[in-house]
């Protein structure tokens, strides 16, 4: 609503407000909410580069995870999108608390995205054991970084200011460390 008029009439009250009338950056993308995982191996980080034929940041790098399906919950979701993306051995790796929730609107007709990110612990591949471990999804890459090698601007926009706290250590790498 604008604030303009009357207000609205009674044919109006209840509704929601267009999304063009709540503000520009609303835009008529779907609305997506999104598990994914924040994945420790020591003091690196293991993430992943999207294919380069994805409908959406094509050859971006991204957290691991994707859309919970109806009567799905986070972790469950989580656990179920690295054994899609990573292969049957990422059932190894341990879910654990949430590290934050962000949210981004991407530019029409892009989603909005509510981001649900858990950290994982992959002690259990350390050294190059994930290399061995890993069978990752046709055209996608799994990538380890040391946090100050993190390249920010290569993330999905949604998770360019998260991955930044990451890297300055003003996120804990594990529950012993919140
Ligand atoms: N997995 C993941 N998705 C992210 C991150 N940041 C971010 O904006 N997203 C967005 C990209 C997608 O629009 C959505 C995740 O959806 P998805 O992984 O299930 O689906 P997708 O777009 O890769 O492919 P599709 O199944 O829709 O064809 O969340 C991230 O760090 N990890």
């Amino acid at each position: 609503m604008t604030g303009s008029g009357p207000g609205p009439g009674p044919e109006h009250a209840g509704t929601q407000a267009e999304p063009e009338e709540r503000g520009p950056a609303i835009g008529r993308g779907p609305r997506l909410v999104v598990a994914a995982g924040l994945v420790w191996l020591g003091s690196q980080l293991l993430v992943q580069r999207r294919s380069k034929t994805a409908r959406h940041g094509a050859g971006a790098l991204e957290l691991p995870g994707g859309k919970l399906e109806r009567g799905e919950g986070p972790r469950a979701a989580l656990a179920r999108e690295l054994g899609e993306e990573w292969g049957p051995q990422a059932t190894e790796l341990t879910i654990g608390s949430v590290a934050d929730v962000l949210h981004h609107v991407y530019p029409s007709p892009g989603p909005e995205v509510i981001l649900i990110v858990l950290r994982v612990d992959a002690r259990a591949w350390s050294g190059q054991r994930w290399r061995e471990r890993i069978e990752p999804e046709p055209g996608v890459e799994v990538v380890a970084f040391e946090l100050d090698e993190l390249p920010l601007d290569e993330f999905l926009a949604a998770d360019r200011p998260f991955m930044a706290a990451v890297r300055d250590g003003r996120v804990a790498a594990w529950m012993g460390q919140c």
